[in-house]
């Protein structure tokens, strides 16, 4: 009971009508068993099978694996339509499990084969965006443009171009910039200037830091940016194998942090949950947003992480509340929507604890 890997399903009603925050999600990682479905369908001969896209419950794979398990998922979602159908799904998903306002994040990815380009990949998710404003889907949504960091300094570099494109023309939908991919593969170093030069025209930066061991002179290049959040962050402190310097740039900075405590457990990068770094760093009143990262990958949602979060280190209903609450500080979306959110939750108070 101590070392809990599997947490109960059942999601309390508090959870579902907390409203949320989403701050890291990647896109073909939230896909949902329906939407695979509906994916599969289109594309039979691949022969892909649900057990091939999600890791279930109480299971867990390495980090390798789960990299793994992207590139079925990418092969699935190859199309403007299918990039349209995963995206305005994983919005309204997101939306219905009481998340209020979404910072969606995707790898803008060219496939030769079906004809989609990098620009008409981000195209379409802006359209998935619209069209959910639209209907009247009760959540904001903004977008990250991603760097996987596999492909280099040359992608990157591009992809900051497209991203501050696409920053000035979107009327606000593109805000930032982040960096992800497989953790063990590449040097931070390579990636620098594109970062630096995302940062000077404005776009705002979430990197994906310290996620593996032994990364403390790449983790330390990357904090003297310094990103506007961090994702993970799991092995920046002293116990774990990171440093006194690094927490401090962090705290100095006070740069939040973005974690995931399903995701990590099951990439098995955290033993469990009572040993996740949600504690140090929440313990210390740093700014800690809890999030899903995959939540189609995972099989979770922001309702049950929370409520994981909750019964693991021991949160009353109220700190549950602040902890959602303090969430809208660390969006990258500018502050007049910080108080439309702020007043929001404001409202929906009674009624979350009646
Ligand atoms: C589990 N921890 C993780 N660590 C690092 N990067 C991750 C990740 N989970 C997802 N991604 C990144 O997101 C991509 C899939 O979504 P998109 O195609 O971009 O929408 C993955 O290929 C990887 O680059
Ligand atoms: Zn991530």
């Amino acid at each position: 009971a101590l070392c809990k890997l599997v947490m109960d399903n059942e999601v309390d009603v508090f959870y579902r009508e907390l409203p949320k925050v989403e701050l890291h999600a990647h896109l073909n990682g939230s896909v949902s068993f329906q939407t695979i479905e509906k994916l599969i369908s289109r594309k039979p001969h691949l022969n892909i099978e649900h057990g091939m896209t999600a890791i279930g419950k109480g299971q867990r794979r390495t980090l390798d694996e789960c990299f793994q398990v992207f590139k079925v998922i990418h092969q699935l979602v190859d199309t403007e339509e299918d990039i349209l159908m995963v995206a305005t799904d994983v919005i309204k998903e997101f939306a219905a499990d009481g998340v209020k306002y979404l910072e969606l994040r995707s790898t803008p990815r060219e496939e030769k084969n079906t004809g989609l380009t990098k620009k008409r990949y981000i195209e379409t998710v802006m359209k998935a965006i619209q069209q959910c404003r639209k209907e009247g889907v009760d959540i904001d949504v903004r977008f990250l443009v991603a760097i996987d960091r596999r492909n280099g300094t040359e992608v990157a570099m591009e992809t900051v171009k497209l991203a501050e494109e696409f920053m000035l023309s979107s009327d606000g939908l593109v805000v930032g910039l982040d960096l992800s991919g497989d953790p063990t593969v590449g040097h931070g170093r390579d990636l620098l200037p594109a970062l630096q030069k995302a940062k000077n025209c404005g776009l705002k930066l979430s990197l994906h830091l310290s996620e593996v061991p032994s990364q403390l002179e790449e983790s330390d290049l990357l904090l003297n940016l310094p990103p506007d959040r961090i994702g993970h962050g799991t092995f920046l402190h002293p116990e774990v194998g990171g440093s006194a310097s690094l927490v401090e740039k962090v705290v100095k900075n006070n740069i939040p942090l973005e974690l995931c405590l399903t995701s990590n457990i099951k990439g098995q990068t955290v033993p469990c949950y009572a040993q996740h770094h949600f504690k140090y760093w929440y313990q210390m009143g740093h700014p800690s947003v809890i999030c899903t990262d995959d939540k189609g990958v995972f099989c979770t949602d922001l309702s049950q992480e929370y409520q994981v979060a909750a019964s693991t280190f021991g949160l009353s209903r109220e700190a549950v509340w602040k902890l959602s609450q303090s969430a809208i500080d660390c969006i990258f979306a500018p502050d007049s929507l910080k108080q439309q959110l702020k007043q929001k939750w404001m409202d929906l108070q009674p009624q979350v604890f009646k």
